[in-house]
C-alpha cells in the first residue's frame, strides 16, 4: 500500500455524508438494507458500501499500481490508449482536458479491460507492463472476478426495484460479450498548485463504479446544490456510484451524478494519491436507451420528463459508441474549442 499513515481528513472543508450500504445484507436480501442502496441510488447515486470482502484484493491492486507507476515514463508510454477513444492500457498525466477552456487534468490511469484479465495468457485487446502481467493472475484476476460478482449482485437488486423482468440488466452485463468492463488504478502526484484540476467534473460512462481511496480529492456537486462537496476517504469503505448507462436504462429513475477530483485538501495535500476503481458496464453492443417497454415504472417515469432531457436520456447508440465518444474527446489532441469538450459530456449537460 504506497500510503502508511495518513492524517486526519480536514474537518473544515464541505464533504458530503454518503449513506452506508452493507454488502453482506444486500446479498442476504434483507429489506431494510435494499431500501437504503435504492434511496441512495436513487438520490445523490453515490454510497458508502462496507462489508464487500474485497480489502486485499485492493490492497494488492494498489501495489500493483504503485509498482506500475513507477516504470519511467517512456516505457509507459508505449501502453498508451492513444486519442481514439480506446480506453485500455495507460493515460498520462495532461493527456485529458477539465473544462472547456482546455486545462488538462494531472491524473494518470492504468485500466486493464475485464476482458483481457478473464482471458489471460491470451489477449482480447492489448498487452500490460510487465508489472501487471507478473500480477495478473494472484492480483488482478481476484480483482475483476470480485468486483464483476458485488456488481453484478447489486444490478439484481436495481433490477427487481425498477419492476425489470428477472435478469433483464444483468443480461446486458453479461461477461460472455465483450464490454468496457475496467479496473483502473489512478495516481495524482502530491502537492499540486493550488487550483489545478486532477481530473474534470463528469458523469461516469457506464453501469456502476467500485471506487476505493484513502487521499481525499473526489468531490460532488448534488442535485440543487452550488458548491463542491469532498467525499470523505473511510478506510475499509468502497465508494460506489452510478454511471451514465444506468441512468439511461432507467429513465433517469438511478441517478448519474456528476464529480471530479481535486488535489486534496489540508494535510492530505502532502500525499501521492492513488485510488482503485473497477467500472462495471454493459455488453459492447447494448444500445442506451430506456427500459420503457419492459418496466412500467420507467415508462412512467419518462412520461414526466421535459423533451430536453427525454431526448438527452434517449441517445441510441451502443454503450461501445457512447464510451468512444465520451473518451475521444476528453483527450487534450482532440481539442479545438469548446464545442469538442461539449462533445464528450454525458447526462450531466446543462449542469457544468
Ligand atoms: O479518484 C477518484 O476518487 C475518482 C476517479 C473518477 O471519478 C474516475 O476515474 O472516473
Ligand atoms: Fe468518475
Amino acid at each position: 500500500m504506497p500510503v502508511a499513515i495518513l492524517p486526519e481528513f480536514p474537518t473544515d472543508v464541505p464533504t458530503h455524508p454518503l449513506l452506508v450500504v452493507d454488502y453482506e445484507l444486500i446479498k442476504s436480501g434483507n429489506e431494510q438494507e435494499i431500501d437504503v442502496l435504492y434511496k441512495a441510488a436513487t438520490s445523490l447515486g453515490f454510497w458508502y458500501l462496507k462489508n464487500h470482502g474485497c480489502d486485499e484484493d485492493v490492497e494488492n491492486m494498489f501495489d500493483m499500481g504503485a509498482e506500475t507507476m513507477n516504470l519511467p515514463l517512456e516505457e509507459k508510454m508505449t501502453y498508451e490508449q492513444g486519442d481514439g477513444g480506446s480506453s485500455f492500457g495507460y493515460k498520462h498525466r495532461g493527456a485529458y482536458i477539465v473544462n472547456a477552456s482546455g486545462e488538462t487534468d494531472q491524473s494518470e490511469f492504468l485500466n486493464i479491460a475485464k476482458d483481457d484479465a478473464l482471458a489471460w495468457p491470451k489477449q482480447v485487446y492489448r498487452s500490460y507492463p510487465s508489472t501487471v502481467n507478473a500480477r495478473m493472475e494472484s492480483t488482478v484476476i481476484p480483482f475483476v472476478k470480485k468486483s464483476i460478482e458485488i456488481n453484478d449482485t447489486i444490478l439484481g437488486v436495481f433490477n427487481d426495484k425498477l419492476g425489470l423482468p428477472k435478469g433483464t440488466l444483468q443480461k446486458f452485463h453479461s461477461m460472455e460479450e465483450i464490454s468496457g468492463c475496467e479496473a483502473r488504478t489512478i495516481k495524482v502526484p502530491k502537492n499540486l498548485p493550488l487550483g489545478k484540476q486532477a481530473l474534470g467534473a463528469h458523469t461516469d460512462y457506464g453501469s456502476l463504479s467500485f471506487l476505493h481511496n484513502r487521499v481525499g480529492g473526489l468531490q460532488v456537486l448534488p442535485p440543487g446544490v452550488d458548491e463542491w462537496q469532498y467525499v470523505k476517504p473511510v478506510p475499509g469503505l468502497a465508494i460506489c456510484n452510478i454511471g451514465d448507462a444506468l441512468t439511461i436504462l432507467s429513465g433517469g429513475i438511478l441517478h448519474s451524478n456528476i464529480h471530479r477530483v481535486f488535489p486534496p485538501p489540508g494535510a492530505h495535500a502532502k500525499f501521492d494519491r492513488w485510488s482503485q476503481v473497477f467500472f462495471y458496464r454493459p455488453g459492447d453492443s447494448i444500445v442506451l436507451r430506456p427500459l420503457v417497454d419492459e418496466s412500467p415504472l420507467i415508462a412512467e417515469a419518462v412520461g414526466r420528463l421535459s423533451e430536453e432531457r427525454k431526448a438527452a436520456l434517449d441517445p441510441g447508440v451502443t454503450a461501445n459508441d457512447w464510451n468512444i465518444r465520451r473518451r475521444k474527446y476528453a483527450r487534450m489532441k482532440n481539442m479545438t474549442g469548446p464545442e469538442t469538450w461539449k462533445a464528450g459530456r454525458g447526462t450531466e449537460q446543462g449542469r457544468v
